[in-house]
């Protein structure tokens, strides 16, 4: 069976509680297409406006981040549980920014990611190598590792309903989205590795989406590869060009 395209927007530290409605009442016409998933994943102080504005559409709500304890003296954070009470279906785990700015390691994404799965929550498991990383010829090893870590514990069942999102750090936010080819290449390898760690049925299953500077010009030709089921959008995604993306064909 044919893997279904799953085009999330990642808004980012974007959109206070009233913008983010006025855009979801902006953005509704323009992303119906029942062929996708369609997926606003917007921060912590959205959701409930969001996913009450979102009532009635094919818009599934996503959150950027989670803890991995259920409850207790972690000021700031937000559990799986409150998410899973608002209305959210995906959380996206281990954003590059994430990992650079706030310090979460692989252990830290796979506790996340094992937390989710725990409560029903589908996670959005990034990953992505840093220009250096590239140039060295060590992109491969540092994804690998990333998905290896990642998950750690995560039965074959719940993989295949798993996300994963290849995002080169080096493509994010700076309009350099990577070639079709690079794209597919590296996504292809993660299905590959995903195969490893489980069996062929499981990658089969497994999403896999491209992230960095995907736009409405470049998204019909990455989505239309063989180990691309859809992208991880950024800036793009606070845009009416988000309901081009999601209408690509
Ligand atoms: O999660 C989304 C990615 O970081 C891509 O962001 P971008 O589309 O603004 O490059």
């Amino acid at each position: 069976m044919a893997r279904k395209k799953i085009i999330a927007g990642n808004w980012k530290m974007n959109m206070t509680p009233s913008e983010a409605v006025k855009l979801v009442e902006t953005l509704k016409p323009l992303v119906v297409n029942d062929e996708v998933d369609v997926v606003f994943c917007v921060p912590a102080i959205d959701i409930i406006p969001v996913v009450e504005a979102a009532k009635g559409t094919n818009i599934q709500v996503g959150a950027e981040n989670m803890y991995f304890e259920e409850k207790g003296a972690y000021t700031g954070e937000i559990s799986p549980a409150m998410l899973v009470d608002a209305g959210v279906k995906y959380v996206v785990l281990g954003h590059s920014e994430r990992r650079e700015y706030f310090g979460e390691t692989n252990e830290d994404v796979n506790k996340k990611i094992l937390k989710a799965f725990e409560h029903g929550i589908t996670p959005i498991m990034c990953c992505g190598e840093t220009l250096t990383q590239r140039e060295q010829g060590v992109t491969m090893d540092f994804i690998r590792q990333q998905v290896k870590v990642g998950f750690q514990g995560v039965t074959a069942d719940q993989a295949k309903t798993a996300v994963i999102a290849y995002e080169p750090i080096w493509a994010i936010g700076t309009g350099k989205t990577a070639t079709t080819e690079q794209a597919q290449e590296v996504c292809g390898e993660i299905r590959k590795c995903i195969a490893e760690i489980y069996d062929d049925a499981t990658a089969a299953e497994i999403r896999i989406q491209y992230g960095g500077s995907v736009n409405a010009t470049t998204a019909p030709d990455l989505f239309a590869q063989a180990d691309i089921d859809g992208g991880l959008v950024g800036g793009a995604s606070l845009k009416a060009d988000f309901g081009k993306i999601v209408n690509y064909k």
